[in-house]
């Protein structure tokens, strides 16, 4: 493997070639790269489903919400609206050995990563936060990308738990509010549309995304300069 030495000795480790000539060609290029911010849980992997299946599994018999009837970003608090207990129920479902890594994928977002990471001068990371009960889920994440899209996407992960920090053009994203300790974020969040937000009405300002059918290349291609 061919190896830049001044690139091995700043990483502390071996870096690909290839991934060095793009870092140069980046830093020579006259203009800027675009940096693009991918979400995993309601975006790439399938979250709400991945949830409900398994919870009417482990609780054949308590109440559910259907995902239509989905409202709110957190399932735990609805879980909770419905009847108290099920909300530590909702939580046991997502902190068992096997959730995350069983996510399925969501449509289009394995095919729509690999096309952004393809794409002259782009960038492309994952973003995502990992639960606090940290036994399994940050392991299944990576296990996750490089199950979907592949291990040499592992460099391209970025675990968070606070996704302002994070510097990026654009942040594609599920979450309504996303907040931090930063509060002038450097990234447009892109609302990724979920049974949760669907029914939101936001800003008229703040940009969503449909789905993986919707017209990303052109979010991508009006940040650029
Ligand atoms: C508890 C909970 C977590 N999550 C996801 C969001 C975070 O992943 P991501 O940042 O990839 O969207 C992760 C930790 O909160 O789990 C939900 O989407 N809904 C929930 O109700
Ligand atoms: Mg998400």
């Amino acid at each position: 493997m061919l190896l830049c030495a001044t690139a091995t000795r700043l990483l502390g480790r071996p870096v690909p070639f290839k991934r060095i000539a793009k870092n140069m060609s980046s830093s020579s290029a006259a203009g800027k790269r675009l940096r693009v911010l991918v979400d995993m849980d309601g975006v790439l992997a399938d979250f709400e489903g991945g949830f409900l299946k398994k919870y009417r599994a482990r609780y054949p018999d308590e109440p559910f919400i259907n995902l239509d009837d989905r409202r709110g970003f957190w399932v735990s608090t609805q879980y909770g609206q419905l009847r108290s207990d099920l909300c530590e129920k909702a939580i046991s479902i997502w902190q068992s050995k096997g959730f995350f890594i069983d996510l399925q994928p969501l449509p289009g977002g394995v095919e729509a990563v690999k096309e952004m990471a393809r794409m002259d001068d782009t960038d492309v990371f994952i973003c995502t936060s990992p639960i606090k009960h940290y036994k399994h889920c940050p392991y299944e994440k990576y296990a996750w990308v490089e199950k979907h899209l592949g291990g040499d996407f592992l460099e391209q992960v970025i675990l968070t738990r606070d996704k302002t920090l994070v510097a990026g053009d654009l942040l594609i994203d599920d979450k309504p509010d996303i907040q931090g300790v930063e509060p002038r974020p450097a990234w447009e969040h892109i609302l990724f549309t979920a049974c949760h937000n669907q029914h939101l009405s936001v800003c008229p300002s703040q940009r969503r995304l449909l789905s993986w059918s919707d017209d990303w290349r052109a979010i991508l291609d009006s940040k650029r300069q």
